[in-house]
């Protein structure tokens, strides 16, 4: 297989994992409802390019790791359906890490908007 061929075959594994993630997860079609309108709200406002930057950067922080959280979430339920101490950790672990980003996203858009609403 040459290397074209390769590359191909593994946006192909990336896409699919994409869609995937968002068919079957309830919490990524949420970020995308908060999303749309800031993203909205950059054209009304006209963002210059570092707002348009901390804006996107900040979304897509929250995708990335609402994405790590859904594959852990298959890891999880891979294994068990059971309770299990672990899976406990690893889930409430994972969940933490999306909402730190989303914290952060939370600041960054409070610096973004801050010069439009004083
Ligand atoms: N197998 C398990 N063992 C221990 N705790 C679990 C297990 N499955 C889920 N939990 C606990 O329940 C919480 C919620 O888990 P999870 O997000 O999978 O459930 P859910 O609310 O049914 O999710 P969704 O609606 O997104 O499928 C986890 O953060 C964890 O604390």
């Amino acid at each position: 297989m040459n290397i074209f061929d390769h590359i191909t075959r593994k946006f192909g594994y990336a896409f699919k994992g994409l869609k995937i993630a968002i068919i079957t997860d309830n919490s990524f079609k949420i970020h995308f409802l908060f999303a749309f309108p800031v993203v909205l709200s950059g054209f009304f406002l006209h963002f210059n390019r570092y707002e348009w930057m901390a804006i996107v950067l900040s979304i897509g922080l929250v995708l990335v790791a609402e994405l790590f959280n859904t594959s852990i979430e298959y890891l999880v339920k891979m294994f068990t359906d059971e309770y299990h101490e672990l899976a406990e950790k690893l889930l409430d672990i994972s969940a933490g890490a999306v909402l730190m980003a989303a914290i952060m996203a939370l600041v960054m858009a409070a610096f973004v908007y801050y010069p439009y609403v004083i």
